[in-house]
């Protein structure tokens, strides 16, 4: 079965910006799902509160039905949430294996096996600073699958890549997918977002402006005037 997303009248505030507005959505089909908007929509808040770095002022979201609100990130990323971040997030001293090792509960062959799937196999003794942007990405992906998520959520991977290594990355996404993990992507490729999601989330001033398939989405008039 599919994991199960609920977000429940979330409304995060900084000071005097209302970053997320009393945000609602329901997720529970898998696939991909994409979440775009305009710089400071409230994307990475949203990603923020899911994985536990940002507590709502008020409202819930839950996994599976267990309110990830009220956990702390480690319980979070045991309770089936994986993430990735902007700014990549690697241990610039350890070695490639190693450093999907540090992931709790990684046996050797998992991570092995991880790093062949996305395409590291060669790279097991690097140091991340040895591979190309587009590597490091993978073994960011690697890690974050390590966890044995149900959700995996991305935050804006594409960006800093050339065309080639993102179409490389957005097709180990689809397979992420295949394998039954819901993906949530926050990315402002648009055309690669509506290119790869089952489902297009519109951010603006942190409420769903809309919501629907990619070519819902991208036929909407109202997304079209705001953003697109
Ligand atoms: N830690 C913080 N302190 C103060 N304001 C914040 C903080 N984090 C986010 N904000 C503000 O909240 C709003 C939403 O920011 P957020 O980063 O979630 O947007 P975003 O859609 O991810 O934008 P971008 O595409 O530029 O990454 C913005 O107005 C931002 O300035």
């Amino acid at each position: 079965m599919s994991a199960v997303l609920e977000v429940l009248d979330v409304t995060v505030r900084f000071g005097g910006v209302t970053a997320l507005d009393r945000l609602t959505l329901r997720h529970d089909g898998g696939g991909i799902i994409g979440l775009i908007g305009a710089n400071g929509a409230g994307k990475t808040t949203l990603i923020n509160v899911l994985s536990g770095t940002v507590r709502p002022r008020s409202g819930r979201a839950l996994l599976d039905g267990r309110d990830l609100t009220t956990l702390r990130p480690h319980r979070i990323a045991r309770a089936g949430l994986a993430r990735t971040f902007q700014n990549l997030q690697l241990f610039g001293s350890l070695s490639v294996l190693d450093n999907v090792l540090t992931v709790k509960g990684a046996t050797a062959d998992v991570a092995r096996r991880l790093l062949a799937e996305v395409g590291l196999a060669e790279d097991l003794t690097k140091r991340p600073g040895e591979l190309p942007y587009g590597r490091q990405r993978r073994l960011e992906l690697a890690r974050a699958l390590a966890l044995e998520p149900r959700l995996v959520l991305l935050d804006e991977p594409l960006a800093g890549l050339a065309g080639s290594e993102s179409d490389e990355l957005l097709e180990l996404f689809r397979r992420v997918r295949d394998r039954g993990i819901t993906v949530l992507l926050v990315e402002h490729d648009v055309p690669s977002v509506l290119r790869i999601s089952d489902r297009v989330l519109v951010l603006e001033q942190g409420a769903l402006l809309a919501d629907g398939t990619p070519d819902e989405v991208a036929a909407d008039p109202v997304v079209h005037e705001a953003f697109l």
